[in-house]
């Protein structure tokens, strides 16, 4: 998996205040979309382009637009809807599907409760918006599921990432000839025995709609 580190001080500027503990919900929220954007500059690097010509008032220009089928992005449910419009606001064409997947907190395993994305993702260019990757188990089988309809070509997008997450996905993912990349806001520096991300941010779910 290509791993992105967006090193950018206005990307840290922002993370850092999200991670603060004393930030509300509704600020959390707007962060979040605010950081999502700037990843997705970043993300969307390859994303696919055709090439066409445009008469400007003066003469023809060359120049691209997004080529089809569009990109589909992939919340991952509860905490990736928090960076959906930040998503969608830099590709408005793309269209969306939606996978509900929980971190039982006991195991660590991830459990998939909602599918509601096209049966055929053949030549889709996909983007996955979840903002913790932490023991990564949420994020392969994410990844594996979006494969195995036929996606050929996985961009993911995360706040937080951990080292044990990121071994996770290489070892899972490992052999799979598309192209799958992350990219992420930081790389921190471990997980706790509870699995949370060290430092982190706390459960990112709980701090976008306010559960306490
Ligand atoms: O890398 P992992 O160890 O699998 O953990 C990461 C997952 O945990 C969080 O979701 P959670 O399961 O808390 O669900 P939620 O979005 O409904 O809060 C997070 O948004 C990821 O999906
Ligand atoms: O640190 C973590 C780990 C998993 N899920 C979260 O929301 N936060
Ligand atoms: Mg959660």
């Amino acid at each position: 998996m290509e791993t992105l580190v967006v090193d950018h001080p206005l990307v840290a500027h922002k993370l850092t205040a999200l991670r603060d503990a004393n930030t509300d919900s509704p600020t959390f929220r707007r962060l979040a979309d605010e950081l999502v954007t700037l990843l997705a500059y970043e993300a969307t690097r390859q994303v696919r382009v055709t090439e066409i010509t445009v008469e400007t008032p003066v003469a023809p220009a060359q120049g691209v637009r997004l080529a089809q089928p569009y990109p589909l992005v992939v919340p991952i449910l509860r905490a990736g809807l928090g960076m959906l419009d930040g998503m969608t606001r830099l590709l408005p064409t793309a269209e969306v599907g939606f996978l509900g997947m929980v971190r039982n907190e006991s195991t660590l395993k991830a459990e998939t409760y909602a599918t509601r994305l096209p049966e055929d993702l053949s030549g889709r260019q996909v983007y996955v918006v979840d903002p913790m990757l932490a023991t990564g188990g949420t994020l392969a089988a994410a990844i594996e599921f979006l494969l195995d309809r036929g996606a050929d070509d996985v961009t993911a997008l995360c706040l937080l990432a951990a080292p044990e997450g990121i071994a996770h996905m290489d070892k899972v993912l490992a052999g799979i000839d598309k192209p799958i990349r992350l990219v992420t806001a930081a790389l921190d520096e471990r997980l706790n025995d509870q699995g949370y991300i060290v430092p982190g941010l706390g459960d990112a779910g709980d701090r976008l709609y306010g559960v306490v």
